[in-house]
């Protein structure tokens, strides 16, 4: 079986540098997907309590026979539960549905104008205190928002969950999260598909015999950053996991580089205020 290259936490911890996400996987299907990622080889899964399919990944999780040390499980902390009571009721609920404590567990958004995201991280320190996760860390973290973290509280997040694609290299935020020995994780590697026609990556996976998804996977593992590419096909779950056999030259990696747009496909987090009922 392939082997997925572990990385290092800065609380000695480590997780797989290739996961699954399950962002748009309707519940119904979550269970299916996962037991299918988890066939193909994936152990780590990428979920939140606002994409409602936590009950359905522990379920998976549950039914694979697989031992639970053995799959790295990743919740976030949603955005209507900053607040104190609101963030300890989310949490026993995500601990409860996924089948017991996540391994690493995330601040979704920091939703910078309600000026609540160092409050929150305390809470956070908190809860993996109280052992209802194994690492805590932010997700769509800006530089300030980092640097307040870092001046105010006294954990260092473990990784910060961020947009990252060819056409977003978000190179700035990279360094400052690798300064800091932040691990940074990038969502919608391959930008939800926005990639997969982009004549220059077309070049380069006739150029490898590989498909444009997997060259563009390969180039995050590459840049050291983690990534879970979503699929509900078993077909594309194998493409995307296939992706540890050969390596980019620099050459190669630098073409790459070379499509940075800064151009987001979702929402910017210093904008970004959406509260879920
Ligand atoms: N922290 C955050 O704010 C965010 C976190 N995330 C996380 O990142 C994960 C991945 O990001 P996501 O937004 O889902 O986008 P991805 O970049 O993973 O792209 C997913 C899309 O690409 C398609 N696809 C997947 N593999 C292939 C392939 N090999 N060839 C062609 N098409 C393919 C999928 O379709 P199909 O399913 O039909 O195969 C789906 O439409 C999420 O699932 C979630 O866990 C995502 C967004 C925000
Ligand atoms: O997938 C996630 O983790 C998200 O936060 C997104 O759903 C995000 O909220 C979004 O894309 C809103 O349009």
């Amino acid at each position: 079986m392939t082997s997925v290259p572990q990385l290092l936490l800065n609380n000695g911890r480590t997780i797989p540098q290739l996961g699954f996400g399950v962002f748009q996987i309707e519940p119904a299907a979550t269970k299916a997907a996962v037991l299918a990622a988890l066939e193909v080889g994936y152990r780590h899964i990428d979920t939140a309590q606002m994409y409602g399919n936590e009950r359905e990944v522990g379920a998976a999780i549950a039914e694979s026979g697989i031992a639970r040390e053995e799959i790295f499980v990743t919740s976030k902390l949603n955005n209507n539960a900053h607040a104190s009571d609101a963030a300890r009721a989310a949490t026993a609920r995500s601990v409860e549905a996924l089948g017991g404590p996540m391994d690493l567990y995330l601040v979704h958004w920091p939703m910078p104008r309600f000026d609540d995201y160092v409050d929150t991280w305390r809470l956070m320190e908190e809860f993996a205190a109280a052992g209802a996760t194994r690492s805590i860390g932010v997700s769509n973290f800006q530089i300030p928002h980092l640097e307040r973290i870092l001046a105010e509280t006294s954990t260092v997040p473990a990784v910060n969950q961020i947009e990252v694609h060819p056409y977003l290299r978000q190179d700035r935020l990279r360094a400052f999260d690798t300064e800091h020995q932040i691990l940074t994780q990038a969502w919608s590697p391959i930008s939800q598909g926005q990639v997969l026609d982009d004549p220059v990556l077309l070049a380069l996976a006739a150029e490898t015999g590989r498909t444009v998804a997997q060259v563009v996977l390969r180039w995050h593992i590459q840049r050291g950053d983690i990534v879970f590419p979503k699929s509900v096909d078993p077909v594309r779950m194998a493409e995307n996991f296939d992706i540890f056999d050969f390596q980019l030259t620099d050459h190669q990696m630098s073409l790459i580089d070379g499509l940075n747009k800064d151009r987001r496909r979702g929402p910017d987090p210093d904008e970004f205020h959406w509260i879920p009922d």
